[in-house]
């Protein structure tokens, strides 16, 4: 599969994140994602105002699922999502539930390790159980708090090759990835490359030394695509 870029749009209102996503496009990013803090913020409206000023673009919707699966993602189809997101930690029934609606409404499934005992096999799991992709996630208050608590920040680079060898579908690798670490993705076998928190929340510190956000971004998503040509 041909890399991807993707920024999560963890923002809290819509017109910051619909100024974000036009900067992103500009830049070359290829999918769009509503994040969770914009999806608990601005709801289904958040979802229809990127779709509306994205008429083409990949949305994925971060919703996080854990119960009431087919509504949840019916809702965010028919508001213009074309990704939806169930975590691996949620019921079996809820599982095939997202995924019987995805192929009823004509999203795809990222079914989303998260917190799972061993994420290899959650990974596994959610392939079997019909998932279109694997996000191989760790969270952010389980980094954080391990590492608060003195220990090494856990890292989904741990793992991350023993994910992509154990599933078929394509994985993504997300949670506290420096940029190095994110457009590395792809060579460790994980073709989606999520941009998140350095770029939306933390923007300042991925400046160039002008001050340009976007060329920033635009020699990411550059280095990423160019995975492509040496694959
Ligand atoms: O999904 C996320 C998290 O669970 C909080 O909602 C974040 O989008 C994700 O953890 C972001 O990761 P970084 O941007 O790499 O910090």
């Amino acid at each position: 599969m041909r890399p991807i870029v993707q920024i999560s749009l963890d923002l809290t209102n819509i017109t910051e994140a619909i100024e974000t996503a036009h900067m992103a496009m500009r830049a070359g990013v290829d999918w769009l994602e509503a994040g969770t803090p914009l999806i608990l913020a601005e709801g289904l409206h958040g979802v229809r105002a990127l779709r509306a000023e994205f008429p083409d673009t990949p949305i994925v919707a971060d919703l996080k699922t854990m119960d009431g699966g087919y509504l949840e993602a019916q809702m965010m189809a028919q508001a213009g999502a074309t990704h939806v997101v169930v975590m691996a930690r949620a019921h079996e029934e809820t599982i095939r539930c997202v995924v019987n609606a995805g192929r009823d409404f004509g999203v795809k499934v990222m079914g989303d390790n998260m917190v799972c005992p061993d994420m290899v096999d959650g990974a596994k799991w959610l392939e079997d159980l019909g998932c279109d992709f694997v996000i191989h996630h760790i969270g952010y208050d389980e980094r954080r708090g391990i590492a608060a608590r003195g220990s090494r920040m856990p890292s989904p680079m741990d793992q991350l090759r023993e994910v992509c060898d154990a599933v078929k579908v394509p994985v993504q690798a997300v949670g506290g990835l420096s940029i190095e670490q994110a457009i590395a993705c792809p060579a460790h076998g994980a073709p989606l490359v999520v941009l998140g928190a350095p770029l939306t929340i933390d923007a300042e510190s991925f400046k160039t030394a002008d001050g340009d956000l976007e060329s920033s971004l635009r020699m990411i998503c550059d280095a990423v695509h160019a995975h492509n040509d040496s694959a």
